[in-house]
């Protein structure tokens, strides 16, 4: 079976192109091994380019735990980069993935990724709360560089207010008028990793909700720079929301297990 390795601000991930339908899906052990960084490729997520009749294609997205996981922003915009290269389109793209449609453009390096329409910001036994395809706490923090992000990010992870599924949980510095410093828990990795794009998203809207940032909001992570751009609705709505930065292919390969 041959594989593609894509990196989007270095969130990593396995890409396979199963428009035949052939990857056993269900064998959640193998998706964990091929994302194993010691005994398989080694990656934040699997990523499956299916088949759909009425989109470019189908975008089906598993966590290195294995198990399918909610929508990836960097992982869709990794996943339109790879459709390009396939030339399956040309420069603008919709698929399907597991939050509904997206629209996405692909613009030199960068991909612009609409998300899906958020429908508000909780607070839940005192942390923020949204959900932009992925459930997201958000935490403005003075000391980024120094947070023991796992420990910290863990203890919320698994606060029974989020049960049964948990939750992702960033942590925002900020930088300037427009800019902030952004460092993620990710569920399903359980680790930091090096950037989450529906993390970033929610930080944005955060962001702009109670600290009066305009759009876009430009944010820095530990492998790069995205910007998220959106139409602030009442009641902390948001629309036209759009994850934009680089995305490319780091390798080829052939899985031989
Ligand atoms: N890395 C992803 C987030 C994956 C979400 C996953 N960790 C979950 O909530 O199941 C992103 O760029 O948006």
């Amino acid at each position: 079976m041959n594989f593609f390795k894509y990196q989007g601000t270095g969130n990593d991930f396995v890409l396979i192109d199963d428009r035949n339908g052939t990857f056993p899906i269900t064998d959640q052990a193998l998706v964990e091994r091929l994302c194993h960084r010691r005994f398989g490729i080694g990656a934040d997520g699997l990523i499956l380019l299916q088949s759909d009749p009425e989109y470019d294609f189908r975008m089906v997205y598993f966590n290195a735990d294995g198990a399918e996981g909610s929508m990836c922003g960097n992982g869709g915009r990794c996943i339109v980069r790879f459709a390009h290269d396939l030339g399956l389109f040309e420069s603008e793209t919709r698929f399907r993935a597991i939050d509904g449609e997206h629209v996405a453009v692909v613009c030199e390096d960068e991909i612009f990724l609409k998300m899906s329409d958020v429908s508000g910001i909780e607070e839940r036994a005192g942390m923020t709360f949204l959900n932009t395809g992925s459930p997201h706490v958000v935490r403005f923090v003075d000391e980024l560089e120094s947070l023991d992000v796992v420990a910290e990010g863990r203890a919320m992870r698994y606060d029974p207010v989020f049960h049964p599924g948990g939750t992702n949980v960033n942590f925002a510095q900020v930088i300037d008028d427009h800019t902030l410093f952004v460092r993620t828990y990710e569920r399903g990795v359980e680790d930091e990793t090096y950037s989450c794009g529906t993390g970033v998203t929610a930080v944005a809207l955060v962001a702009h909700r109670q600290l009066n940032m305009p759009d876009p909001v430009f944010i820095q992570t530990l492998g790069g720079n995205l910007r998220v751009s959106f139409n602030p609705q009442p009641d902390a709505h948001f629309n036209s929301i759009y994850l934009i930065g680089p995305a490319r292919q780091v390798f080829a390969g052939t899985i031989t297990v």
